[in-house]
């Protein structure tokens, strides 16, 4: 059981390990006006930071991932249960309720997002810097890794600032997993013939498209969450949510929101195939 637990991990984490460089160059992407587009981003991060430019604040999600998707999938799964009143077994044997579905995944969406909120602001600060390794002569960057980041934002900005984009990442993730659990379960109804199990290739492909289709969603939020995560870290820009939004807007656009659209997407069908795959297998093993 442990060694399953553990490879299901494993996998989880292969998939955040290979999407992270995509990660890193939408975040620089929506926060940094220096950009002319990715392929600009990605030369002058490979430059300047060499290829390990692109893996910077890795490790955070890494050690999460498992905390953060328990926390997601357990609370869709029980606010499921308690909308339903039918198990997962049951379930397969009649079609979803797509209104539950979509309820249990924005509850899920709307906690997930709370936990989330310190590890993701983390993993952003240290993205964002592009300073190449500190090495003699060379200026250190303002963070030296995740723990001296929290530390740093502890006593810079006080505990609240751990928290900064908080609002918008609920904002976000509330309605986009809402989305995301219905994408799933309705492909993957689409998909299976009845009286059959779910099959691996449903799984991934479902998986794959709940990814995009709520990534898609997501992405205007997604900009205005990153700018407020980095707003205080020099001097504060925006007043708040809304104003991040109104002045992105009104400096850069309406195209500011969709910034990292393709990235988002392009990263969210491998992570999130192999993230539902694991969950069903997961599942399927508990049972
Ligand atoms: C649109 N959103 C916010 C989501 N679909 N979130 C759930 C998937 C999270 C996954 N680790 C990923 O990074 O894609």
């Amino acid at each position: 059981m442990h060694l399953v637990l553990h490879e299901e991990e494993g996998a989880g984490a292969a998939g955040l390990i290979l999407g992270h460089p995509l990660d890193t160059v939408k975040v620089r992407l929506q926060t940094q006006n220096v950009y002319r587009g990715i392929v600009d981003c990605v030369i002058k991060t490979y430059q300047r930071e060499s290829v390990l430019g692109f893996f910077k604040g890795m490790s955070f999600p890494i050690c999460s991932v498992a905390v953060v998707n328990s926390v997601l999938f357990g609370t869709y799964s029980n606010s499921l249960l308690l909308l339903s009143s039918t198990s997962h077994q049951d379930r397969k044997a009649q079609p979803p309720n797509y209104g539950h579905i979509f309820v249990a995944g924005s509850i899920a969406g709307f906690v997930q997002a709370y936990c989330l909120a310190p590890f993701d602001l983390i993993k952003v600060r240290l993205q964002n810097q592009t300073e190449p390794r500190a090495r003699p002569g060379v200026a250190p960057s303002h963070y030296r890794g995740p723990l001296h980041c929290a530390r740093t934002i502890l006593r810079e900005e006080g505990p609240r600032g751990l928290f900064r984009g908080a609002w918008a990442l609920v904002l976000r993730d509330t309605p986009s997993l809402g989305l995301y659990f219905l994408t799933y379960e309705g492909l993957s109804w689409w998909l299976t013939s009845d009286g059959k199990e779910r099959g691996s290739a449903t799984m991934l492909v479902a998986g794959g498209f709940a990814g995009i289709i709520s990534w898609v969603v997501a992405t205007p939020l997604d900009v205005v969450k990153a700018r407020m995560q980095m707003d205080g870290l020099k001097q504060q820009e925006y007043r708040g949510l809304l104003d991040c939004m109104v002045s992105s807007a009104r400096q850069e656009g309406p195209g500011v929101f969709f910034r990292g659209l393709t990235l988002n997407s392009a990263r969210a069908f491998p992570v999130n195939a192999v993230t539902f795959f694991s969950y069903e297998h997961l599942l399927r093993f508990l049972s």
